[in-house]
């Protein structure tokens, strides 16, 4: 049975103009009876924020640079719109725990948004996650913060998404089913190339995912195999689980989407065609499914599922993953804060390709939390920021 229109799940999407964001409303939208849109949010693009206003009129939009929001304000007016537009970090999270709020769509990319999930968390939100680099960051706050918030954490990756729909819904059963798991990765663009050949490689050539549509930062992370590293830590954390306890396998198909290996031997995976609306119906819907407007897979048109070792000489950055979560805490903060520096001067053109990983690795070694750092946002964000500067250095450095 349908859910009456006073049941509706009203929802804020952070993040809504980019690939998740785009994704996400294009499930909402197959379910009027099911879900409203509570609040948007957008960095730069203003127009693809106003039209996404203007179909959906949420009670709020934000955008975090106050000249960004001024500019949809007026073309918000112009058309009559009823939408608040708010602006100053700080909104964001205001949009993530309003009292109003039932579920909160986490899809900025970055750090930047930390601060948001936090507050969905501590106000006991659905939290439906996308944004990994958030609970790399936090660690284990982030979690803290779920707990004390009574949140309801649902992974959005597509990853951990098949990791949670191989699992029971009782999270206090996992530990005593769990042998390990296994994340699959396509290998990115790059998978075939010899690993000497890709100094030169162009942004262009790194943002050609061979089965994923996505934004430009988490493409590039995928052909440098950082993703896995970062999705290597986002597991721990979601499945409270040991490092060695997390496994990797290069599957280009990217068809089965992750494993779970029972204490039995016995394997679970979940498969599907590569769309990231079949997660996304799954965190807005759990424990019920929903349509997710994803193609059914066709088992005799995709008949070959094959496997490749995740080799370390040919994918070292995912080897930082392991590397972070055995070091100090707060070391994987450090990655993630060198990753995105480097990303960015990458997509720049101020560094190349292969330099991602020098800057990554280097920050990892050279740079060592401070104990209690990880104890508060405002200690983590000091840690990032810090960690950037260094990354920032190194990146100079080595395109002087
Ligand atoms: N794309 C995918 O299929 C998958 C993505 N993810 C994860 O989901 C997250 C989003 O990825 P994706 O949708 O690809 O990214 P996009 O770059 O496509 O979108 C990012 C969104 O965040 C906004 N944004 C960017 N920077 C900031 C900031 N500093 N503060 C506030 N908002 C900001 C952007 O606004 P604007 O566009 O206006 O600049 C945009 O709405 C990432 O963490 C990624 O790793 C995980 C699995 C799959
Ligand atoms: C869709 C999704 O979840 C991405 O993280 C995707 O998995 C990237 O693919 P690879 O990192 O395996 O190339
Ligand atoms: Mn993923």
């Amino acid at each position: 049975m349908s859910a009456s229109p006073q049941q509706r799940q009203r929802v804020s999407v952070l993040g809504s103009t980019g690939s998740i964001g785009v994704n996400t409303l294009d499930v909402l939208a197959r379910h009027p009876e099911r879900y409203e849109v509570f609040a948007l949010s957008a960095m730069s693009r203003v127009d693809e924020l106003a039209a996404q206003c203007l179909q959906w009129r949420p009670r709020f939009a934000v955008m975090p640079e106050a000249a960004k929001a001024a500019e949809l304000r007026r073309v918000l007016r112009e058309q009559g719109s009823q939408t608040e537009v708010l602006d100053g970090a700080a909104a964001l999270a205001e949009i993530a725990a309003h009292p109003d709020v039932d579920a909160v769509m986490a899809a900025i990319v970055g750090a930047a948004g930390l601060a948001p999930c936090l507050a969905a968390a501590r106000a006991g939100k659905r939290l439906l996650l996308a944004n990994k680099e958030a609970i790399v960051v936090g660690g284990a706050l982030f979690m803290q913060a779920v707990e004390q918030g009574g949140a309801m954490l649902l992974p959005v990756d597509s990853e951990h998404s098949a990791i949670f729909q191989c699992l029971p819904e009782d999270p206090s059963t996992w530990a005593q089913r769990i042998d390990h798991i296994v994340l699959t990765a396509s290998g990115g663009p790059f998978r075939q190339r010899d690993p000497a050949s890709l100094a030169d490689v162009t942004p262009e050539q790194a943002v050609a995912h061979p089965n994923w549509v996505m934004g430009r930062k988490i493409s590039v992370d995928s052909a440098t195999m950082m993703n896995k590293a970062l999705e290597v830590i986002e597991a721990r954390w979601l499945f409270h689980l040991r490092p060695e306890q997390i496994k990797v396998v290069i599957h280009p198909q990217s068809i089965i989407h992750s494993m779970v290996v029972c204490r039995d031997r016995s394997v679970l995976a979940q498969l599907g065609t590569p769309d990231m609306r079949v997660p996304i119906a799954y965190a807005l819907s759990f424990p019920e499914r929903v349509e997710s407007g994803a193609e059914q897979l066709d088992f005799l048109a995709k008949p070959t599922l094959t496997f490749e070792d995740a080799d370390e000489r040919r994918f070292p950055g995912l080897h930082l993953s392991w590397q972070a979560l055995r070091a100090a805490e707060g070391s994987t903060a450090v990655l993630n804060a060198a990753n995105e520096e480097a990303v960015a001067a990458f997509l720049e053109r101020r560094l190349r390709f292969d330099h991602i990983y020098r800057v990554n690795r280097q920050s990892l070694e050279e740079l060592h939390p401070e104990a209690g750092e990880c104890a508060s946002v405002e200690g983590l964000l000091a840690l990032d920021a810090r960690a950037r500067r260094h990354a920032q250095a190194l990146i100079a450095e080595l395109s002087a």
